[in-house]
């Protein structure tokens, strides 16, 4: 195994198209020697999935969407993420804060400075290592979203909201550059699990 990215998100809208291919990314980094630990957010241990529950399916503002993430977040990395990577592991995480800065900050118009000291707060400076970022239009998003599911309470949201949370990932992306990586989701899905490889093969 090589010394590169250990903690790895995948973010874009619902419907993007990312957890399709994370089986496949942990695979591929299996099969290259790290131990892999999948989770995802809102979630990844009892506390927090009983959170996520709450958050997707009951009525709330934005600020009660922000604390209930971030609440989530503290009892996930203290009681997975840190330990895992601390054990030596290799954490593919389905979502994490660039994803509060997207939907409560861009889609929600919740102060970024105030999400920022939030995240400094719970993470104390523990970002990804790698995120990729996959970025497809809303409607083709909400097209596969259809096809493939009832929406829970974020997805019943409209495409101007979905527009507003990609442009926040933008803006993540413009913000740290060497950290999240875009691919371009509109493709087919073969082409986007190349996409996805090798960047894998680039930075792990
Ligand atoms: N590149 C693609 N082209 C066409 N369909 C795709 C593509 N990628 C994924 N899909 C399909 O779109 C649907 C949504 O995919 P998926 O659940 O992976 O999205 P997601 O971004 O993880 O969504 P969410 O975050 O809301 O769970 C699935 O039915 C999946 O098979
Ligand atoms: C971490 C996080 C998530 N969300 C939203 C984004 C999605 O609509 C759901 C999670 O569903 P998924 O199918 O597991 O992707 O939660 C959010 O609004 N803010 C967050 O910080």
């Amino acid at each position: 195994m090589s010394g590169g990215a250990r903690f790895i998100t995948f973010e874009g809208i619902d419907g993007a198209g990312k957890s399709s291919h994370i089986e496949a990314a942990a695979e591929w980094l299996r099969e290259r020697g790290h131990q892999v630990r999948l989770t995802r957010e809102p979630g990844g241990t009892p506390l927090a999935e009983s959170l996520r529950e709450l958050f997707l399916h009951r009525p709330m503002d934005g600020l009660t969407e922000a604390l209930l993430v971030f609440a989530a977040r503290r009892d996930h990395l203290r009681s997975v993420i840190l330990p895992a990577l601390a054990a030596g592991q290799t954490v593919l995480c389905d979502r994490f804060t660039d994803a509060t800065f997207a939907y409560q900050g861009a889609g929600r118009g919740f102060d970024l400075a105030q999400l920022g000291q939030l995240e400094a707060w719970v993470q104390q400076g523990r970002d990804p290592d790698l995120t990729l970022w996959f970025d497809v239009a809303p409607d083709v998003a909400a097209q596969r979203r259809a096809a493939a599911r009832e929406a829970d309470r974020l997805e019943r949201e409209d495409i101007d909201f979905f527009a507003r949370v990609r442009s926040g990932y933008a803006a993540r992306a413009a913000a740290a550059p060497a950290r999240l990586v875009r691919l371009d989701a509109g493709h087919p899905i073969d082409t986007v699990r190349q996409a996805v490889l090798a960047c894998l093969a680039e930075r792990c």
